[in-house]
């Protein structure tokens, strides 16, 4: 049906169950279909040339507006709580104090760091963020069916959206869910707005968005992306939902966590750095509109 389900990349627990959801969708046309998707190493690579590649927090933590000490601070940090975040012996419940005293911690680092919001787009051009390879066809294909994109992200909702109008993407069918900057009138970062988003709180930030998913509750079949345990639950606000097809990039520490991504998600793609098989969805769900 779908020849990119047959890649080497691509692992399935129940492969009929994918296909009958596949055509569920397809039956339905794009018109019953919207996208929910991670941004950091989601839509974005993990690795290039065996380089990881910046998340968003990473683009502003590695760039000139931040002083070599924060640099350092904020290194100290991810070494200490990344492999909390991704380590399948814990589970979500013991990981979460670690998750919130993570992001506390960075984010106050940032303030201390009186960041100008007029340098955050040249902070990202100048950065070495990459989508994934399908990016752009995954985006104007989208715009083109007018299917929202729903990106839910734990990282810098001002950093995400601007690697996006960057490339050109940001189209009106794209809205962005994140944990937002809030400057003073002088432009410089005094606080973060909302809620914290972190990896595994997903599910509360989709909730809180309810009232976006309601404008979308005609759209019942969901095209879910994701890189962590904790972007299953991006879909939970969403109403009389028929298919969540749940798509897992398994980016890092593949063979010890492999088991728990096949329990989860529907297709899990190893080390996989395209977009290959979402195009190939949607080009089958559109019936190559
Ligand atoms: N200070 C931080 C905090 C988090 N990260 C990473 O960003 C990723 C964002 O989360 P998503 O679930 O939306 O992908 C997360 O996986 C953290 O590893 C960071 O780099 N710096």
């Amino acid at each position: 049906m779908i020849p990119e389900l047959s890649k080497p990349s691509v692992i399935m627990r129940d492969r009929q169950r994918v296909e009958e959801m596949i055509q569920s969708m397809h039956r339905a046309g794009p018109g019953g279909l919207q996208v929910i998707s991670d941004f950091d190493m989601t839509l974005t690579r993990f690795a290039y040339n065996g380089q990881r590649c910046p998340t968003s927090h990473n683009i502003l933590d590695n760039s000139k507006l931040i002083s070599e000490d924060c640099k350092k601070s904020l290194k100290e940090l991810l070494n200490k709580y990344y492999p909390i975040e991704i380590d399948s012996s814990r589970t979500v419940e013991e990981k979460l104090p670690h998750m919130v005293e993570w992001w506390t911690k960075a984010h106050n680092l940032l303030i201390q760091q009186k960041i100008r919001k007029d340098l955050l787009a040249q902070v990202v051009q100048e950065s070495e963020a990459m989508l994934r390879d399908g990016y752009k066809e995954f985006f104007d294909h989208l715009r083109d069916l007018n299917v929202p994109l729903l990106i839910f992200s734990a990282g810098l909702g001002d950093v995400v959206e601007e690697v996006v109008r960057q490339k050109g993407l940001f189209h009106s069918n794209v809205r962005v869910f994140s944990n937002y900057m809030d400057f003073d009138e002088n432009g410089i970062l005094r606080a973060f707005k909302g809620q914290l988003i972190h990896t595994y709180n997903k599910r509360e930030g989709a909730l809180l968005n309810e009232a976006h998913f309601h404008e979308l509750k005609d759209r019942h079949n969901v095209l879910l992306l994701g890189d962590s345990l904790g972007d299953l639950t991006m879909a939970d606000g969403v109403q009389n939902v028929e298919n969540v097809l749940k798509i897992g990039y398994l980016n890092d520490k593949v063979e010890e966590r492999k088991e728990s991504y096949l329990a989860s998600y529907d297709i899990v793609l190893e080390r996989d750095e395209t977009m290959d098989l979402a195009n190939a969805i949607l080009r089958h769900v559109s019936g190559g509109q």
